[in-house]
Order: structure tokens, then C-alpha cells, then sequence
């Protein structure tokens, strides 16, 4: 169904700023430094999760300063939705990382379910160590598993719906340069 933009355009202007574009590149400076000092000597092929991972994959990578391999899957939970449901992989990883180290850029850890059959899949494939990095990690009770984390977090989040810095609200607003909470939601 084509979307209505009236009601995208509305649930811009209607959404709460939870992190200024300034907040959010700060967020992802720590991140950087933190993956550089641990990954360094690593030779990891990192992955970018598709759609939502693009925009801090891209930002993060320019600011890791060694040697990696760089790629991308893309599974979907949500696909355009605002509640998940089963995991869809839309692509599989092509490279080969047998006994290599493995980093998962994702935007958001949320319920995690994605985020852990993503690490499943790629301990089965073969890899030494698997990695997660997230923009955002929700703060609620319904973690897919009660001690699930990622390894490098760039900021918290209430329990909102959020959007912006590659996280859509119906397909929409990745773009949007800082992160929002849908009025309401
Ligand atoms: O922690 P979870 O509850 O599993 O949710 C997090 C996942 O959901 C979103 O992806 P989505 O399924 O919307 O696909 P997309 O990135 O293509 O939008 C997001 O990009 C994460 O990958
Ligand atoms: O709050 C969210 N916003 C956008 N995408 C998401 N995927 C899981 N949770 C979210």
C-alpha cells in the first residue's frame, strides 16, 4: 500500500528529540574508540545488518583505524513495521569467515531477537568470535534473553518506538539526523 505522506510528515513533526545529531555522533566517537582499542589487532570482517545498520556502519567504519574486511546481511523481523515477528533473511552473509572474527553492526537492540540468530548463525558458520555493536540498546523487560547486551552500545533508550540515524518508522525517516520517539508510541 503507498504511504501516506501526510501522515509520515505528521509523525515528524509530532515526535519527541530523544538525542540531538550531536549526542548521537558523540555516541558513535565512543563506540569507534572502544572497537579500536579492542578489535585492533583482530583482522575481523565486519557486518553491516541491513536496512537499519547502514547509516552507523558507515559512520562507524570511517572512524576504525585497522585492517577489516567489510560486508553485509540483511534479516528483517519487523519489515516496515512497527511490531516484530519471524526473523526473514533477505540475504546471508557471502564472504567466508571460517575461524575469523566476526564484528555485527546493527542499529538497535530491542526484544534481540535479531541480534541473536544473526551471532547463532555466524558461531555455526564458523567463526572464532562474534562481536555485536548497536546504536541503540531499548531499555525494557522483554529481552529475548534476560542477560542479552551487545559488546559496544552507543546510547540507552526508553521503551519508545524510535526512528532516525538508519531506524525507520514505516520505511520511513532513516534519514532523519538525530533520534525520535513517535508521539504516543
Ligand atoms: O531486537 P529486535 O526486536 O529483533 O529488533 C531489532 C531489529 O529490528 C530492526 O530491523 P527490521 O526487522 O526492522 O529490518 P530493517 O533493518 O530492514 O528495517 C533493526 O534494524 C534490528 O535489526
Ligand atoms: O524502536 C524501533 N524503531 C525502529 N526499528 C526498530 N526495530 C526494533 N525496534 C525498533
Amino acid at each position: 500500500m503507498p504511504a501516506n505522506l501526510e501522515h509520515i510528515q505528521q509523525i515528524m513533526a509530532e515526535a519527541d528529540t530523544l538525542f540531538s545529531t550531536e549526542e548521537v555522533e558523540a555516541a558513535i566517537d565512543r563506540v569507534a574508540e572502544q572497537i579500536n582499542q579492542k578489535l585492533f589487532d583482530s583482522n575481523p570482517v565486519v557486518f553491516c545488518v541491513m536496512n537499519g545498520g547502514l547509516i552507523f556502519s558507515g559512520k562507524l567504519l570511517t572512524k576504525l583505524t585497522f585492517p577489516l574486511e567489510q560486508s553485509y546481511l540483511h534479516a528483517s523481523r519487523y519489515r516496515n513495521e512497527t511490531s516484530g515477528g519471524e526473523l526473514f533473511w533477505k540475504a546471508k552473509p557471502e564472504v567466508s569467515f571460517m575461524d575469523r572474527e566476526v564484528l555485527i553492526i546493527d542499529d538497535i537492540l530491542d526484544e534481540g531477537h535479531t541480534l541473536t540468530a544473526i551471532v547463532d548463525f555466524c558461531k555455526r558458520a564458523g567463526a572464532s568470535k562474534v562481536h555485536t555493536a548497536v546504536l541503540m540498546d531499548k531499555q525494557h523487560e522483554r529481552k529475548a534473553r534476560p542477560d542479552l547486551k551487545a559488546d559496544f552500545v552507543g546510547l540507552y533508550c526508553e521503551d519508545r518506538y524510535i526512528f532516525g540515524y538508519g531506524m525507520d518508522y514505516k520505511g520511513y525517516w532513516r534519514n532523519a539526523a538525530g533520534i525520535y520517539a513517535v508521539k504516543g508510541m
